[in-house]
């Protein structure tokens, strides 16, 4: 339909030439979103995306030319670039939640400690902030307008947003990891829309030296979420986890407001299917997990033993609501897979590595000679002696000092090219949510898996969830280090009220999942993995299949909860399980785990945590020491 078109717009829009699209067709309300940005941020033109293929080809075809993309000519219509080193990844310092009031965005942090559940600033200092950065920042650039969906679109799980950005890579990977299509203009009409504004932070002429075509401004990156308007604005990176802002910043940071407005979750969870076959009967399950636990793995993954399907909805983000009958639906709000890429191999994801073939961008990854990508783990895959630049540009060869790819080198893949993704994955009603798995990384004391007895502890054992990661600071090498609902670095609203809204949902007519937490990755006294993992993880979730289905003489109780009975997990085929060891809860541990769990949340949101989550601390504390 034909608006209007304001005669404040056409002022703030001024002599700025729409070179694509067409301006009067947008909606009133993204007109003046346009126009506003337009008149800060006085890019030379502005280019209304659509989505197309037609669209991507010319912008691939620029990007190649001006050095950006290279095409890896082993595969179909995949490109790989390289960013600036100083802009690989995100940047959690510099990203901020502004409301009103300090304590809607965060935690009562406890004098003296460090506040790690994300940050707030002040809507004055913000203002300073946003003004030291967007005024004419996109001078001398092209300001593209992404109209995208997260979730199928129109479905009714689904949100909209419009990306404003000076980054025509950003629409490349936007289109792969979203669903950018004038459609959304139709069904977005008149309703509200998240806004999100993108910029690199460097107008024409670059004061700043422009390294492997990459322009950014790493020095002045600012990732700032508005909630109470359903905001974002980013600059000065143009990585992926800062810059495609459907991602971390929409799907969970502003996404987890609306949830919590609407009664809802927006969660950082896989979703996957296992059918067993033998009745086809099919559960899926949602699972959170920190970094370096393999969730991309476990999303996508291969049973080693035969009777089961798995399929993947999701492998990162997770909506989910209850319906009217009080069952849980998941809607996966991406379109494709934004993978770590270095570890990711035949062997550990070959669902994944089918899925890269085509169509994909590759970031900060190695290229081989043959015009094919390289990472760590690849090298049992390509010709040994091949000659590979690396992701600074460096000519390299298997075997040398040094690695082909960053740590955090990523895929982007569109999702619909799973040889495993679900025929239900934009299903616009979603697929019911019969069990949430939390998980960690602990080499110690925690088994294999539990069931928790209850909604209130499950919730609790999402909040104490730790995982052993590479510390920031490089000395101290791998600490324990706590990541609830693995949302820690994602949080868009205070820790203790995100608690509550959790303990909130339980409630008539909702039938709340159960609850499990598993650990993939215990050692033995001498340092080696109790358990296989990778595609033998089908034998837990066959376990965690069977209790949703109430099977009872599977389970005993122990005093951290429900543990598989002794005999009741497949092990055909495994080499010797040192089952006592896999399941041993040893007590002084979970004691001072539970001490530790406990200092946690006051530190981190002492007032705000709901007195649920401190009585089941109490109550599983009790249940240990008379264990
Ligand atoms: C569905 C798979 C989940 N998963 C796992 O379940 C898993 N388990 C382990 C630990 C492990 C590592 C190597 C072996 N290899 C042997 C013995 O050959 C066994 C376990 N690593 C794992 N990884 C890789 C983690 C880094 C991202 C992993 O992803
Ligand atoms: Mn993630």
């Amino acid at each position: 339909q034909f608006h209007e078109v304001h005669e404040i717009v056409i002022q703030k829009l001024g002599h700025i030439p729409i070179v694509k699209g067409d301006f009067a067709h947008l909606p009133p309300k993204v007109q003046r979103f346009v126009a506003a940005w337009v008149q800060e941020c006085r890019p030379r033109a502005v280019y209304i995306c659509d989505g197309s293929d037609e669209e991507a080809h010319e912008i691939i075809h620029k990007l190649e030319e001006r050095g950006l993309l290279h095409k890896l000519t082993k595969y179909e219509e995949c490109y790989i670039c390289r960013t600036d080193p100083a802009d690989v990844a995100r940047v959690e310092s510099k990203t901020f939640v502004t409301t009103e009031e300090k304590y809607d965005s965060v935690a009562h942090v406890r004098e003296g400690v460090q506040g790690i559940m994300g940050q707030w600033m002040s809507p004055e200092l913000m203002e300073v902030e946003m003004n030291s950065r967007f005024p004419g920042c996109m001078a001398g650039r092209c300001m593209y307008i992404i109209p995208f969906s997260m979730g199928p679109v129109g479905s009714p799980l689904s949100k909209i947003g419009v990306q404003i950005t000076d980054s025509n890579y950003v629409l490349l990977c936007m289109r792969i990891m979203t669903r950018v299509s004038p459609k959304v203009w139709e069904v977005l009409g008149d309703n509200e829309f998240v806004r999100c504004v993108h910029s690199m932070g460097c107008p024409r002429p670059v004061q700043r030296k422009v390294i492997n075509h990459w322009p950014c401004n790493p020095e002045k990156i600012l990732i700032a979420h508005f909630p109470e308007i359903r905001e974002i604005c980013s600059f000065g990176s143009g990585y992926g986890g800062n810059s495609l802002l459907g991602k971390k910043c929409f799907a969970l940071r502003i996404a987890m407001n609306i949830a919590k407005d609407e009664g809802w979750l927006a969660e950082h969870m896989l979703i996957m299917g296992i059918t067993e076959e033998k009745t086809g009967r099919e559960t899926f399950i949602a699972a959170a997990f920190p970094s370096a636990c393999g969730k991309t793995n476990l999303a996508m993954l291969n049973p080693t033993i035969p009777g089961f399907k798995v399929r993947v909805v999701g492998d990162d983000i997770a909506w989910m609501r209850f319906d009217e009958n009080g069952d849980l639906y998941g809607i996966n709000p991406e379109a494709g897979f934004f993978g770590v890429a270095p570890g990711t191999n035949m062997k550990t994801n070959p669902n994944a590595m089918l899925t890269c073939l085509k169509n994909s961008i590759f970031t900060n990854v190695g290229e081989t000679a043959d015009g094919g990508f390289f990472w760590e783990g690849l090298e049992d895959e390509v010709d040994k002696n091949i000659a590979i630049t690396t992701w600074l540009g460096e000519n390299w060869r298997i075997g040398q000092p040094g690695k082909a790819a960053h740590p955090n080198a990523r895929f982007t893949c569109p999702a619909g090219q799973c040889p495993i993704i679900h025929p239900k994955w934009e299903d616009p009603k979603g697929v019911p949510i019969s069990a949430i798995i939390f998980g960690g990384r602990r080499p110690t004391g925690v088994p294999l898996v539990y069931e928790a007895f209850s909604w209130e502890h499950g919730v609790t054992v999402g909040a104490c969830v730790k995982s052993e990661a590479t510390a920031a600071a490089e000395h101290v090498g791998k600490q324990i280090m706590h990541d609830p609902m693995a949302m820690r670095p994602f949080m868009g609203y205070n820790f203790g009220k995100y608690l509550g809204h959790w303990l909130s949902l339980n409630k008539a007519p909702h039938k709340v999942p159960k609850i499990f937490h598993v650990n993939w990755f215990r050692l033995n006294e001498k340092g080696e993995f109790l358990w296989p993992g990778f595609g033998d993880n089908i034998r837990v979730l066959d376990w965690v299949i069977r209790r949703v289905h109430n099977e009872e003489d599977i389970a005993v109780k122990s005093p951290v909860g429900w543990l598989p009975k002794k005999g009741s997990l497949n092990l055909d085929g495994l080499g010797p399980v040192d089952w006592n060891e896999l399941f041993s809860l040893p007590k002084h541990y979970w004691e001072d785990d539970i001490r530790e769990s406990r200092r946690f949340l006051e530190d981190q949101a002492n007032g705000d945590v709901p007195p649920a989550i401190w009585k089941e601390l109490d109550d599983l504390e009790k249940r240990v020491k008379e264990g």
